[in-house]
């Protein structure tokens, strides 16, 4: 105080302070009236000005510690005494500030917040109103993010303040160092999202939905579920500001057990190909159902040597028993016709073998393996005669042809197959379920029917099977069918009155054309046996047959009938059944069949 007065003193009274230096003379009165009447204009300003801005004279005097001040501590001093403009975040840090008058010690906490110096002065007041927003983020966010929240701001402020009131004010200054500590850890797992979403087009916010948006947004689960249904980019986009960060690492927390799937959710954008994957999934349960079926298939050919293997090796090793170390003579061509004949080729073609064996090798000795090679070249002559393929004229609109044969030989399931064949080959061809007397019959030609995309004429069980034929001809000819195929009831050759009805059928086709049916198609059943030749000459004097097709070759003992049928009818035979497959029909070869029952490789 001595020397403050000793100042003024000096300022006013030169001479007596000169006087007076001695201090330990007792000073006068002082008349602060008379003082301040004597100061210039000029002193009075002063203490004015150092009350606001005493920084300033100081700043301008140290520029190192403006920069520093700048972003929060600077405007604390001035603030409070108008606390209307720093309400924001400013204001707290300054608080701290305990000196306000002197800005020496406030230099010294603004020194940490260095890393303002990033932003010179001006920019430090801008930020100020947006650092409030984005207090915590790391200093590297709250610059990017602060453009865009700045308009929808006020919808995501207002519950963000309510919820940390408190720590906004006072960690705002220092946030932008602390929040490397504590938030670093948590905003790692959620920045992820959050970048794409700020930055990235409105469109993709629904994407995105609950499980990003929630965790960023004040956290509260209802605000999550409004905007989650495609509202606008707009209205998205604040709430995925990291602001939250520090107020939504609690709210992660608790969201976090539900959306777990929010680490799947970031993929999810990509979610929109996957629908590709819906897709792929059906594809690949079809496809390895049919694989195994095809592969173990044996060729036509294979499953008739296998059917006629019974045959065959019983037929070879009897062959085999007659010239084992024997010459030919009489008594062995005996043996070897007995042998055949029991085979079912039939007293000609058994008579055929022998005849040949003998004028070549009479009086030599013969092994099983010569006989049976000149049986198959004898076989061979005689179906050679009867193997012939089936030819359709067409110029019959339709050709009609006509199944015939005795119960369950085959007839509807050759119709199948037969039908499946043309219909391959471009025709179109119609079916009649003729056979009236059995239900089963008429729904197994239906199928077939489905199965070969031709349609069926059919009507009630027990109805004239004459008149359904009649009647199905005449659509055939509507419709402008290639081929009309009629089943027909199996029945015995020996029931009368069945065969008459069978009889009646081919008179009715007749008097819609003098040439129908065109093919008369016989099925016999390999199994059959010798009763086979008696069923041929029955079927053939009541309804024409002119054609054979011999069925369940895959499963015989007894195909040497076949031969038989053919030496003694010289019906052609147009195909063999190898099977109940569709494509179990194969056309007859006269070779291959006698290699096959001869037991020749
Ligand atoms: N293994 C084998 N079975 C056959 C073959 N052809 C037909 N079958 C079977 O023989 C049985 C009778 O066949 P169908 O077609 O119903 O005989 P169908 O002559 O129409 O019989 P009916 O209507 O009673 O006169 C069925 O189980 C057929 O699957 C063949 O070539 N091989």
């Amino acid at each position: 105080m001595a020397g403050f007065f000793k100042k003024i003193f000096s300022f006013g009274k030169k001479e007596v302070v000169e006087e007076r230096i001695d201090e330990t003379a007792p000073l006068p009165p002082i008349k602060w009236e008379a003082l301040d009447a004597l100061k210039p204009a000029a002193e009075q300003v002063v203490p004015e000005f150092l009350k606001r801005d005493e920084p300033r004279p100081e700043a301008e005097t140290t520029p190192t510690v403006e920069p520093e001040v700048i972003p929060a501590p600077e405007p604390a001093p001035v603030e409070e005494p108008v606390p209307a403009p720093e309400p924001t975040i400013p204001p707290a840090p300054e608080p701290t500030v305990p000196s306000e008058p002197e800005p020496l010690p406030e230099p010294a906490p603004k020194e940490e917040p260095a890393p303002a110096p990033e932003t010179p002065e001006p920019p430090a007041p801008e930020e100020v109103p947006l650092t409030p927003a984005t207090p915590e983020p790391t200093p590297e966010r709250q610059p990017q993010e602060v453009p865009a929240p700045a308009p929808a701001e006020p919808e995501i402020v207002p519950s963000r303040p309510e919820k940390r009131p408190e720590p906004a004010p006072v960690e705002v200054p220092t946030p932008a160092e602390v929040p490397a500590e504590t938030p670093a850890p948590i905003e790692v797992p959620t920045p992820a999202p959050s970048p794409l979403q700020p930055s990235s087009e409105a469109g993709a916010a629904p994407h995105p939905p609950a499980g990003t948006f929630s965790p960023y947004s004040d956290g509260e689960k209802e605000e999550v579920s409004a905007p989650t249904p495609e509202a606008p980019a707009a209205e998205i986009a604040p709430p995925i500001r990291q602001p939250a960060p520090i107020e939504s690492q609690p709210v992660i927390a608790e969201i976090a057990p539900e959306p777990q799937p929010l680490p799947p959710p970031a993929p999810e954008p990509k979610a929109a190909p996957g629908k590709v994957t819906v897709t792929k999934k059906v594809e690949q349960k079809a496809e390895p159902q049919k694989a195994p079926e095809p592969a173990p298939r044996r060729s036509w050919f294979q499953r008739m040597k296998d059917g006629l293997a019974r045959s065959s090796k019983e037929l070879t090793g009897n062959i085999a028993g007659v010239f084992t170390k024997r010459k030919l003579d009489e008594e062995t061509l005996q043996d070897l016709e007995d042998v055949l004949i029991r085979a079912d080729l039939g007293m000609e073609t058994a008579l055929r073998v022998t005849d040949a064996l003998a004028a070549s090798r009479y009086g030599k000795d013969v092994s099983d393996t010569e006989v049976r090679a000149i049986m198959a070249a004898e076989v061979e002559k005689v179906l050679t005669h009867v193997a012939m393929p089936l030819e359709l004229d067409l110029s019959h609109k339709p050709h009609v042809i006509l199944v015939v044969g005795v119960n369950g030989t085959g007839k509807t399931t050759t119709i199948g197959k037969l039908a499946a064949k043309l219909t391959d080959g471009g025709l179109s061809v119609m079916l009649a379920a003729g056979d009236t007397f059995r239900a089963a019959a008429i729904e197994q030609l239906k199928i077939w029917g489905e199965r070969t995309k031709s349609p069926v004429i059919a009507s009630k069980l027990g109805a004239d099977a004459a008149g359904l034929a009649y009647d199905a001809f005449e659509r055939a000819k509507e419709a402008g069918s290639d081929v009309l195929i009629i089943d027909t009831a199996g029945r015995l050759q020996n029931k009368t009155e069945l065969m008459a009805e069978l009889e009646k059928i081919v008179r009715v086709l007749g008097k819609l054309d003098p040439e129908a049916p065109h093919t008369v198609l016989q099925t016999v059943d390999a199994t059959t046996g010798q009763n086979a030749l008696n069923q041929v000459e029955i079927f053939r004097n009541i309804a024409g047959v002119n054609g054979l097709v011999m069925t369940k070759l895959d499963g015989t003992a007894r195909g040497g009938i076949l031969v038989a049928i053919a030496a003694k009818h010289k019906l052609p035979v147009y195909f063999i059944g190898v099977g109940e497959q569709v494509d179990d029909l194969e056309p007859f070869s006269a070779s291959e069949f006698a290699r096959a029952i001869a037991g020749v490789a």
